[in-house]
């Protein structure tokens, strides 16, 4: 019942903009979402990464991977673990987490192969197919997600869903080569519809700029129309200069939610 009043909430104020009378809501959700984030963080930490058996993990982006990050920094600095674990970063947010807690910086021309990486997710739906990218750092992520053994998503309860755009509400991002973005955004809304938004920046004039020196699209979706996901993804992969798309479809082993009532609940694919 709160959950689901949450969830309306949230697509009500992000497609309501100036709506301002939701404060209430937001700053209890606020606290609250990031307790959650942090449980779910936590546990991931504790279930992946063994001491004396896991050396190489991948360190996702955005603000739920800060508290996976710290309890790792834990685990090494003051329970005296995992003095050998490399970490290999997917963004310029994730190397300054890595070296302000002292951690082993590793990349993927030493540490091709992880053992895990665990980032976090702007959606998950009930497949466990995955938008990412809402920070703009999808492409590295993606790269070092495919190089793990197993790739682990840390979120708090409002990055659940049955179907992708029930909770997020600002689309697809799709880091695209910056002399192709009016092409692309042309092409993914004739294949399949929708709309697509060059990113602005909010303290830049102009767009967002990647860690990689592109642009990002944001295609907000149909909502109402049914996709498949992965033919979605191979198709706009396939327009020239489209570096990578946000939908993580068969890639998340385990997603950990840290829910609103403090506890921690985990969705498996068993394949
Ligand atoms: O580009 C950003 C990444 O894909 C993040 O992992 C994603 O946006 C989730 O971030 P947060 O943990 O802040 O919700």
């Amino acid at each position: 019942m709160l959950l689901s009043l949450v969830r309306r909430s949230r697509c009500l104020i992000s497609s309501i903009g100036t709506f301002s009378t939701s404060s209430t809501v937001k700053m209890s959700e606020t606290i609250s979402l990031d307790q959650a984030k942090k449980l779910a963080a936590r546990a991931a930490v504790e279930e992946w990464i063994i001491e004396g058996e896991t050396k190489i993990v991948g360190i996702g982006s955005g603000s739920t991977i800060v508290y996976a990050v710290e309890r790792l920094a834990e685990r090494v600095w003051k329970d005296g673990e995992l003095s050998d674990l490399i970490c290999v970063p997917t963004s310029f947010q994730a190397r300054s987490l890595i070296l302000d807690h002292n951690l082993n910086l590793g990349d993927l021309d030493r540490y091709p192969i992880l053992d895990v990486a665990i980032d976090g997710a702007d959606e998950v739906d009930s497949r466990m197919v995955c938008i990412k990218g809402g920070g703009g750092c999808l492409m590295q992520e993606k790269i070092v997600a495919a190089c793990a053994k197993r790739f682990v998503v840390v979120a708090d309860y409002t990055k659940k869903s049955l179907r992708l755009g029930e909770q997020w509400c600002k689309g697809v991002p799709i880091e695209v080569a910056p002399i192709a973005h009016v092409p692309i955004k042309l092409k993914i809304e004739a294949m399949f519809g929708g709309e697509a938004h060059l990113r602005m920046a909010k303290a830049k004039a102009g767009p967002i700029v990647t860690d990689n020196g592109n642009f990002l699209l944001d295609w907000k979706f149909v909502a109402k129309r049914e996709y498949d996901w992965d033919e979605v993804n191979h198709a706009i992969k396939m327009i020239p200069g489209v570096m990578e798309t946000g939908l993580f479809v068969g890639m998340a082993h385990k997603c950990y939610f840290g829910m609103a009532d403090g506890n921690v609940k985990a969705q498996v694919n068993s394949k």
